[in-house]
């Protein structure tokens, strides 16, 4: 499956949680202000990018194109599942996106929930704790992100890249890598002095 050499990444959540925003932070080291093309149904994106061996992709996260990005998931080898830090609703679909992303992606999908928007901290509505916990529930890794301000960027790429990295490249007697410990070790809070 990982034969040839280059990774899928896909970026999956609601519609304007900053998914293109994200993606071209992490690629430009940029933020766009203003809003972004909204990604549409078969017009996929196919923002593909070579970084590190792993490409990217963008999704719609408009509910009546699921069914064009359903096929999509197959070849994802990894999904950064986000939601918006001032949209609640945005956050209480993640049990949907991860419902299913049970359903379509493969089985040893790399996931990891990105509570994006982390700067805007008059809007806030969804606390990073809840965002913990919800990823708690469901065992994968979890940060906060800010395409503006660019928190965590560049982390929530290198991590997932590094994690698809280990598992083709890994020496038999090579210790697992640890995704969460790595998110963990790395992370930065948002308002925080590190970040
Ligand atoms: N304050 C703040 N605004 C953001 C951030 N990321 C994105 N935005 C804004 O949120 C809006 C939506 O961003 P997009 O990147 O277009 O969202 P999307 O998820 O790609 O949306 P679709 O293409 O419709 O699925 C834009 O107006 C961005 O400027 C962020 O980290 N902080």
């Amino acid at each position: 499956m990982m034969g040839r050499g280059f990774y899928y990444v896909m970026l999956v959540g609601d519609s304007g949680v900053g998914k293109t925003c994200l993606l071209v932070r992490f690629k430009d080291g940029a933020f766009l202000a203003g809003s972004f093309i909204s990604t549409v149904g078969i017009d996929f994106r196919n923002k593909v990018m070579s970084i590190d061996a792993v490409k990217i992709w963008d999704t719609a996260g408009q509910e009546r194109f699921r069914s064009v990005t359903h096929a999509y998931y197959r070849d994802a080898h990894a999904l950064l599942l986000l939601y918006d830090v001032t949209n609640k609703a945005s956050f209480d679909n993640i049990r949907a996106w991860l419902t299913e992303i049970h359903e379509y992606a493969q089985q040893d999908v790399v996931v990891m929930l990105l509570g994006n928007k982390a700067d805007s901290t008059h809007d806030r509505v969804v606390k990073r704790e809840e965002g913990e916990k919800l990823a708690k529930e469901f065992g994968v890794p979890f940060m906060e992100t800010s395409a503006k301000s660019g928190l965590n960027v560049e982390l929530a790429f290198t991590a997932v890249a590094k994690e698809l990295k280990h598992r083709t490249m890994k020496e038999p007697d090579e210790p697992k890598f640890q995704l969460q410990e790595y998110v963990n070790k790395e992370v930065r809070t948002a308002g925080c002095c590190r970040s």
